[in-house]
């Protein structure tokens, strides 16, 4: 059983147009994914398709104008708002996308400190830093004395010092060079190998995969398809979707072949299948009829043709 299941989520805004008009705009849609313990999942996709949505959904912390449809599923029971904000931090663990999460007012040491759960926090938080490589004498430090990877790697302190069984992980490294990616993505790998499930959210399709034991393609609010790492290989021949095989034949390594369109705004969805205005093998049904996701030698896919 996935220690975490979404299944056919939704999550749309209400926002007020001109007057008191009201717009519901479904910014994901149908979305389905989960993870094992001992997993590490990376969710990619490009600039709002929906990745940071989903963690917050799973964290419950959406905006108060956010309408949730579907079910989130946490240890096979129903993970509602009550049960959200128990596990929060405890059981589940987010890694945000800015580091801006941290307080600025508090030394980050004591930030760490805090999020420790059982036992010995001082001691916790002391080992977690020198597993990350961070100097003792930075725990006495405020966010804004540290450089990106410094705060980057406070952050991965947090979720790992709270013993947390779900680590869900946004954009844990933009900007960062090359070798402190390599010590996030160890430390994430370590967290998969005690047992843990790791949630990865990246732009990075290489690193993803470099890392990954399971990639979920999202696109316009949904999973396209949801593969294990190794379907990325040679020609993309055991992918299921057409747009996953264009990601990875749009990689250098795979001669650079990009894909002409862009991804549809939330607001100018096509009826059919979402994809279907940027592939090259649609028929009619596609047009007027969007796919459920189904399950296929051995991931999930959501269009008509895909055998
Ligand atoms: N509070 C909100 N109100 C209305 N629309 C929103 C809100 N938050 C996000 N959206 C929209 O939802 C969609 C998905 O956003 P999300 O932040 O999940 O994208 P993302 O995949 O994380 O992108 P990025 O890679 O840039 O971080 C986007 O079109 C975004 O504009
Ligand atoms: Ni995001």
């Amino acid at each position: 059983m996935p220690i975490l299941e979404v299944k056919d989520l939704s999550v749309s805004f209400i926002q007020y147009t001109s007057g008191l008009r009201q717009q519901n705009l479904q910014v994901i849609n149908n979305l389905n994914v989960s993870v094992e313990k001992g997993e590490i999942l990376a969710i990619i996709g490009s600039s709002g398709s929906g990745k940071s949505l989903l963690a917050h959904a799973i964290l419950g912390i959406l905006p108060n104008n956010a309408q949730v449809g579907g079910q989130i599923l946490y240890k096979g029971k129903r993970l509602t708002q009550e049960r959200q904000q128990d596990l929060r931090g405890k059981e589940i663990a987010f890694i945000p996308q800015s580091v801006n999460f941290l307080d600025p007012l508090m030394k980050v040491g004591k930030q760490v400190q805090t999020a420790v759960n059982h036992g010995d926090a001082i001691a916790a938080q002391r080992k977690a830093f020198e597993r990350q490589n961070l100097a003792p004498h930075v725990e006495a430090m405020y966010p804004f004395q540290l450089s990106g990877g410094m705060a980057r790697r406070v952050l991965v302190s947090t979720a790992i010092v709270s013993g947390a069984e779900v680590i869900i992980a946004d954009e844990p490294t933009p900007g960062l060079d090359d070798k402190v990616i390599q010590e996030a993505m160890g430390s994430f790998r370590e967290l998969a190998n005690q047992g843990k499930a790791v949630i990865l959210i990246s732009h990075d399709i290489e690193m993803a995969l470099q890392i990954a034991d399971k990639i979920a393609v999202f696109y316009a609010g949904t999973t396209l398809e949801v593969a294990p790492v190794a379907d990325f290989t040679n020609d993309g021949e055991g992918l299921r979707h057409p747009y996953s095989k264009a990601l990875w034949k749009a990689l250098p390594q795979n001669g650079f072949q990009p894909i002409g369109g862009s991804q549809p705004m939330p607001n100018q969805l096509p009826e059919g299948c979402l994809f279907q205005p940027r592939c090259k093998c649609f028929s009619h049904e596609c047009i007027s009829n969007r796919p459920d996701t189904r399950e296929l030698r051995g991931g999930l896919v959501r269009c008509n043709h895909a055998c």
